[in-house]
């Protein structure tokens, strides 16, 4: 079990919030003397950053944006005296990908992992009624011992160089909010919620975690305020007759409060907004609430100019009405857990998520676009650094899982994307990942892995684990593109026609499907790049797609061109979007708002 607890940081009757966000001090430790010139008490310079954001894009010099190696936070955080006797903590929505917390000179903790959050408890350490030191030091190193996967070079100037196994670029820093909480010592940590739908009414059942042993008492608040069930335990069913159900882009949210109470005095109160809707697959169906549902939408990235990968608020606003114009219903959180925000915001919007952990770059010739298109063999899975690599993995799911179980808008966790499963070593490894998904997830929601191009029916030794299949799939792209796209459609039948035969009786679903385009290219007949060849490449996948009753959903790579490392694969990033890195639409997104919008929910052929 996690040391600390994952929920969101609130404010509520028994806790206080206090945002952290704004301009902290930087310093890039270029020759990583950092700790023995003692930096932990405080960093050299007057350079000060922004957080939330990555730290790459704001500066001029090249040697900054490239940067691989240790960088340093500051920032100073005044504490109220009348927080004397609570917990106090340090809470980072992230830091990639892995960072160590000094608080007043004291190291509090480190954590390992880019995209998901972690508190440093400085209850011991603060002093009250002044201000104190926070320094942090992050790091941005690839290696092949945790997620994603790449490695760190050193060029002969002595520079070292980041080497992701994956096209985004490697962003780092303090890419999401800081909060400052005081939390109670007696407090809720955790709770897990299932739910079953019987007619009209609903069963919410529920486990809380505290780390105390006085009385728990629930509520359920419909989206009125109205009080409408209670009970007492820490676990326990709420009743709700006439549920609301959370239904897809019609979202319904009911608020669960949770409190702690010692008699009639209240310990802690944490509250939650929650929906009331289960998630299944039954044959070939992926059912939400009972009812068939198609997925459409996107795989996406956290990206966008200036501030990288930093969350960015007024960019999730826009993303999110883009979705809605478009018709989608679903996006992927391609290739890492997003800020949790995203997920609120899918929540009240009726999105569905499917939540993947940073677990790309698990195939050793796509450190090479050129190797990977040849196809030679190595084991991934197979090397001395397997067993760490996994331990690293397993955590990252139990912290993905912990921090976004209770969401109505996920609806299946992507464990792997583009892994190579041709290899007999990649079996116990999946099963480990697998396994322990369905262990912790109190829901059961399915779990998947985005298959690569040659994943193929008679090549894949991994599909089994997965309960909807989903297929990264590029013909008439990466394979047979341009004038030889009646090949690629040929190519592509054979293989939907293999699976067909299989009869696995489980739903598919295309996780990336795309042709890179220039927003400012225009080619009468088409070329590759060109946006009438993506129109026509889109047309053929969709006839494919369209001929195959298992095919369960369609998430198109990208929702918006993205930055990537530079080199002759990309042209100043990958331009796969269906928008421009600037959210603005190419001719493609009318087509498929056209397509989207026509297809019913449970679209069947
Ligand atoms: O390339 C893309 O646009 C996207 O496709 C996927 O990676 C591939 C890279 C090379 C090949 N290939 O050479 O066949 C196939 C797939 C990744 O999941 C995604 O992160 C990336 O952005």
């Amino acid at each position: 079990m996690l040391e600390h607890s994952m929920l969101y940081p609130k404010t509520t009757l028994t806790r206080r919030r206090i945002s952290m966000d704004g301009m902290w001090k930087f310093c890039l430790d270029e020759k990583a003397v950092g700790e023995k010139e003692g930096w932990m008490d405080g960093i050299p310079g007057e350079e000060m950053i922004p957080v939330p954001a990555s730290f790459q894009d704001f500066y001029t010099e090249k040697d900054i944006r490239e940067y691989t190696g240790d960088f340093w936070y500051e920032t100073d955080f005044f504490v109220p005296g009348e927080w004397e006797g609570r917990e106090i903590l340090l809470r980072f929505g992230a830091a990639t990908h892995r960072a160590g917390v000094y608080v007043n000179g004291i190291l509090i903790t480190e954590h390992e992992g880019g995209f998901l959050p972690f508190s440093a408890d400085v209850t011991t350490v603060v002093r009250y009624d002044s201000y104190n030191k926070v320094v942090v030091k992050v790091n941005n190193e690839l290696n092949c011992t945790n997620i994603p996967c790449g490695e760190t070079i050193t060029l002969p100037n002595g520079k070292k160089m980041s080497k992701p196994y994956f096209d985004f670029f490697n962003y780092a820093g303090l890419q999401r909010s800081v909060y400052l909480l005081a939390l109670p010592r007696e407090s809720v940590v955790d709770f897990d919620l299932d739910y079953a739908i019987h007619g009209k009414n609903a069963e919410v059942s529920y486990q809380v975690r505290t780390n105390g042993e006085h009385a728990v008492q629930l509520e359920l608040l419909d989206a009125e305020g109205n009080c409408v069930a209670q009970k007492d335990g820490k676990e326990g069913v709420l009743y709700v007759e006439n549920a609301h159900l959370w239904q897809v882009r019609n979202a319904y949210l009911y608020r669960l409060r949770i409190r702690i109470m010692d008699g009639e005095e209240l310990i802690d109160e944490y509250e939650q907004e929650i929906g009331i809707r289960t998630v299944k697959v039954e044959g070939t169906d992926i059912l939400l609430n009972g009812e068939p549902v198609y997925l459409r939408g996107f795989g996406k990235h956290e990206d966008s100019d200036i501030v990288g990968r930093g969350f960015n608020i007024g960019i999730m606003k826009r993303d999110f009405e883009l979705m809605k114009w478009i018709g989608a219903n679903s996006f992927r959180t391609s290739h890492y857990p997003y800020s949790e925000e995203i997920y609120q915001m899918a929540d009240r919007e009726g999105f569905l998520i499917i939540d993947e952990v940073p677990a790309v770059g698990m195939f050793q010739s796509l450190m090479n676009f050129m190797e990977a298109s040849t196809g030679k063999q190595t084991a991934f899975f197979e090397k001395e650094t397997t067993p760490v690599l996994l331990k690293a993995h397993l955590r990252a799911i139990e912290e993905m899982i912990a921090r976004d179980k209770n969401h109505p808008s996920v609806v299946a966790w992507s464990l792997l994307n583009e892994p190579e499963t041709t290899n007999e070593a990649a079996v116990p490894y999946f099963k480990e990942v697998f396994d322990l998904a369905n262990k912790l997830d109190m829901q059961k929601r399915p779990r998947t892995f985005a298959l690569i191009m040659n994943s193929l029916p008679d090549t894949c030794k991994c599909y089994q684990f997965s309960d909807i299949i989903a297929l990264n799939r590029y013909y008439g792209w990466y394979m047979k593109g341009g004038y030889e796209i009646s090949v690629a459609e040929e190519l592509f039948r054979k293989e939907m026609n293999a699976w067909k035969e299989k009869k696995l009786n489980k739903p598919f679903i295309f996780t990336e499907y795309g042709a890179d385009t220039l927003a400012s290219e225009h080619k009468l007949p088409s070329v590759m790049w060109s946006q009438e060849y993506q129109d026509e490449y889109l047309k053929m996948t969709h006839e494919v797609f369209d001929s195959y009753d298992f095919i369960k959903g369609e998430q198109i790579w990208n929702f918006a061109d993205f930055q990537t490392t530079e080199g002759i694969m990309r042209v100043n990033g990958n331009k796969k979007g269906v928008f421009t890195r600037q959210r603005q639409p190419k001719d493609i997104a009318y087509k498929l708002k056209e397509r989207w919008e026509n297809l019913p929910l449970d679209y069947k052929k």
